[in-house]
């Protein structure tokens, strides 16, 4: 079995229906049991700032699929909501990122685990903070180090 956290962030049209209608679809996807789910953050928009807010949140999944099928269900669900790949940094409806698989380091063509930017994102850390399991891995021991020096408020998280 595989332990996968998730990355989940939308800032067009009903947020937070967006949000449960992705969920819902990883639900009530065989051969995924979602093991936690993070509250629902506000986020002030990172890298294109001329767009509105976020809503994000963090799910931890066990699954048996492989890094690259969870990739491909990502994908589906942000296809089955209507995600518009347009501005690259742009507004989306839906956005499921892989932050984490197991504590593995992935680096394949269109997949990159931990992701790449997960840690310098307050957005994604804190969400993903909520929810991580004890004993932390490597990888969740230095996003708790990186969020611990982050100023919250600057990084527009509520
Ligand atoms: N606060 C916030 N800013 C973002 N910028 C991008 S791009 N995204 C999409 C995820 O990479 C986000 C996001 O989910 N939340």
């Amino acid at each position: 079995m595989n332990k996968v956290y998730l990355s989940i962030g939308t800032n067009i049209g009903d947020r937070e229906q967006n949000l449960k209608h992705a969920a819902n679809l990883l639900y009530d996807t065989s051969g995924i049991d979602i093991k936690a789910i993070s509250s629902i953050y506000e986020t002030a928009p990172v890298g294109y700032l001329d767009q509105p807010s976020f809503l994000n949140i963090s799910l931890l999944l066990e699954t048996t699929f492989s890094a690259m099928e969870c990739l491909k269900i990502c994908q589906m669900i942000e296809n089955e909501l209507g995600r518009v790949r347009d501005i690259r940094w742009g507004p989306r409806i839906i956005d499921l990122d892989i932050l984490l698989f197991n504590n593995e380091n992935i680096e394949v063509e269109h997949l990159i685990v931990p992701h790449p930017r997960m840690y310098e994102r307050a957005f994604v850390l804190v969400p993903l903070l909520e929810i991580a399991e004890q004993p932390f891995s490597t990888h969740l021991e230095m996003a708790k180090e990186n969020v611990t020096n982050m100023d919250l408020q600057k990084e527009g998280i509520t």
